[in-house]
């Protein structure tokens, strides 16, 4: 096997305890050049706070987004012979053919955004384990799909989406969320591309089963990434933190990448400052995720696709704002008379 990024967990930890922080004199120029742009205080609303946040991490006071990068994941669940999901597991692989060939949602968005779009599929011939019969991944294969994140965050970018493809991945989310931040499966489970009743019953009653069997992944999220799965969402992890690493802020997408995202969270609190809510997904334990991480989402559209789909739809509002922090006359320059 080719050298892996993180050999061990330990070196995860290390990663997560050494993250750099934002630029507070780049934060501090650009709140006060919004100040002096031509409009009225806050009439811009929330982009305003989203250009001195990207603007921060940038470490400018006008910065630019000219090489967004959009990575899909994909992996294969244990948990998916399950029944867990409406579609048959062998979607995955079709679906990363899918994105290979330029056919999905995700492709027309990123080309509509001027994003790359990178593909990674994390060993799809061998799905991880049955969460409710064993933990999804060894350690050694937890550090694997980490590193596989890791790597695949190309450190010219200066702002990254990550996604991803995954029949089964919101049984393991639901999973994930409620072991870090507790109310049982029912709070957390839902229909994921579309289960009827009887099957969310079903789905939620395994998401409890793997609660039971795994009670030392509650509130620990290296633990509960590996208990609970799958290798796409652990590689969205490591590519959340190599950001950080790199000063990218990141745009989280739907239900399943904030979930991964939550495992940083509670590993090392503040992790994810470098972080926005691309959107409110319609999965409907995502709003309650994302108050658990105190984010606001920047759109709210009723998608349910993953695929980093709502949160490369957002790279343009990010744009826009950024856009206008940068590109906007003062009142001095443009001559136009403050109140
Ligand atoms: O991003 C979301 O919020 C989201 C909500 C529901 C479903 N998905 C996508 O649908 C797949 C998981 O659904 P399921 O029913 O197989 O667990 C996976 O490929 C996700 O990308 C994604
Ligand atoms: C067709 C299909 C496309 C997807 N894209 C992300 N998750 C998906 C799930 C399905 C089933």
């Amino acid at each position: 096997m080719s050298h892996l990024y993180f050999g061990d967990l330990a070196s995860v930890r290390t990663a997560l305890s050494s993250l750099p922080s934002v630029d507070s004199v780049a934060l501090g120029a650009a709140a006060e050049r919004n100040a002096q742009l031509t409009k009225p205080p806050q009439a811009l609303g929330q982009l305003e706070g989203l250009a001195i946040w990207y603007a921060g991490w940038r470490g400018t006071a006008q910065p630019t987004i000219t090489a967004p990068q959009v990575v899909i994941f994909a992996g294969n669940h244990g948990v998916a012979a399950r029944g867990v999901s409406a579609f048959p597991p062998e979607v995955t692989v079709q679906m990363v053919a899918n994105f290979n060939a330029g056919g999905a949602a995700v492709n027309q968005l990123a080309r509509t955004f001027g994003a790359k779009l990178d593909v990674v599929a994390l060993e799809l011939e061998r799905p991880t384990d049955d969460f409710t019969q064993t933990a999804a991944m060894t350690e050694a294969d937890l550090c694997a799909a980490l590193s596989a994140g890791w790597d695949a965050v190309d450190p010219d970018a200066d702002l990254l989406v990550t996604g991803e493809m995954g029949i089964g991945n919101t049984t393991s989310a639901a999973a994930i969320a409620a072991a870090l931040f507790g109310g049982g499966a029912e709070a957390w489970t839902g229909r994921g591309t579309g289960v009827d009743d009887a099957a969310l019953r079903a789905k939620t009653e395994i998401v409890n089963e793997g609660l039971a069997r795994h009670p030392q992944a509650n509130g620990d999220g290296l633990e509960a990434l590996r208990c609970f799965g799958g290798r796409e969402v652990a590689a969205m992890a490591g590519a959340i933190l190599r950001a950080r690493h790199l000063r990218i802020p990141v745009i989280l997408d739907g239900f399943i990448c904030c979930a991964a995202a939550s495992a940083l969270e509670k590993a090392q609190p503040g992790a994810l400052d470098h972080t926005v809510a691309g959107h409110l997904s319609a999965e409907t334990a995502h709003r309650r995720l994302l108050d658990e991480l105190g984010k606001i989402p920047l759109l709210s559209l009723d998608m349910r696709l993953g695929e980093g789909s709502g949160g490369t739809l957002a790279i343009g509002v990010l744009k826009g704002a950024v856009n206008c922090l940068s590109g906007m006359a003062t009142f001095a320059e443009a001559g136009v008379s403050g109140s």
